[in-house]
């Protein structure tokens, strides 16, 4: 079915593109607005990104950037990203793309359910001859996206190959913040974390995260809910995805990225959950594993 033929039914689900929502500046990439008598989203195909959330009358669960550039085949500097199958660089191929290949892909959109209070949208994406000869497997993936007084995500993939598929991977979520000086990510005490600013090297985690410089951490084994201490608190929950990345680049790096600016990294942090590193999927052929994650309120 189209995209046209699956929103029909719902008043609350509409079919705009980002050069209409967002200006001239911006290619025509299709987006779906989404609006309930109880939350407000937008959702771009590529990449079956979750751009923009929030319960109405209340701040935004997710940051995007000002510097933001809605383009083909280009991963947008905000909302929730997907890293998949591999997180961060290519252990094997560092001239691989950087956090996988689905961000910045075309997924399907296979189904849609609203109502006034609701709405959920499930996408799938699955191998062929690129992506195979960026990540030699066949597999079939699917994301559920589901809306109402929180976000509801469910990542899931079936090993089509013959041989066992290793994933990592991360939903790579930016949260807008009060002031970079102040907040602080509690749920991660004692726990064992890989400093991507140190060659990954290992520390233990004492008390809140907080971020006097640039923070790139893969913490392991995680608890299941950490939350973001600011004016408007975000707790992440999940109890299947056993990895957080805490990551703010400080002014330097973010200097170096076109689409955030030295301007803008005091405005967010992001606090993915995924399975990266030791947490890694191993998945045997015909083998199939979900992730789910809620981003609510706190
Ligand atoms: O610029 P990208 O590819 O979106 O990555 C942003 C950041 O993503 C984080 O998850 C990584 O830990 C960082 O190392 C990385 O810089």
């Amino acid at each position: 079915m189209s995209i046209h033929e699956l929103i029909k039914p719902f008043s609350q689900v509409e079919l705009t593109d980002a050069n209409t929502l967002f200006g001239e500046k911006h290619e025509a990439l299709p987006l779906i607005k989404i609006e309930t008598e109880v939350c407000r989203a937008i959702i771009a195909i590529q990449g079956a990104h979750l751009i923009e959330f929030e319960v109405k009358g209340k701040a935004p669960l997710l940051w995007v950037s000002p510097k933001v550039a809605y383009k083909q085949n280009k991963a947008i500097r905000g909302g929730v990203p997907i890293c998949f199958p591999w997180f961060g660089e290519n252990q094997f191929d560092k001239s691989k793309p950087s956090h996988g290949f689905v961000r910045a892909s075309n997924w399907q959109l296979k189904e849609v359910q609203a109502s006034d209070q609701s709405a959920k949208l499930k996408f799938a994406f699955s191998s062929n001859e690129q992506t195979k000869a960026l990540y030699p497997y066949d597999f079939d993936a699917e994301y559920t996206i589901s809306l109402s007084d929180k976000v509801e995500l469910e990542l899931s993939c079936k090993n089509l190959s013959s041989e066992i598929m290793p994933v990592s991977f991360a939903l790579h979520s930016y949260h807008p913040i009060e002031d970079l000086a102040t907040v602080s990510v509690t749920g991660l005490h004692n726990t064992t974390f890989l400093d991507n600013t140190m060659n990954y090297q290992a520390h233990i985690q004492q008390g809140p995260v907080t971020f006097p410089s640039e923070i790139d951490r893969i913490y392991l084994n995680v608890a299941s809910e950490q939350v973001i201490q600011t004016a408007t608190p975000i707790a992440l929950r999940s109890d299947s995805c056993n990895s957080a990345i805490v990551w703010n680049p400080g002014p330097a790096k973010a200097a170096s990225m076109n689409d955030l600016g030295e301007e803008n990294y005091t405005r967010f942090v992001c606090v993915e959950r995924g399975n990266a590193f030791a947490n890694s999927w191993y998945l045997q052929p015909a083998e199939s594993k979900s992730a789910k994650l809620d981003i609510c309120y706190a």
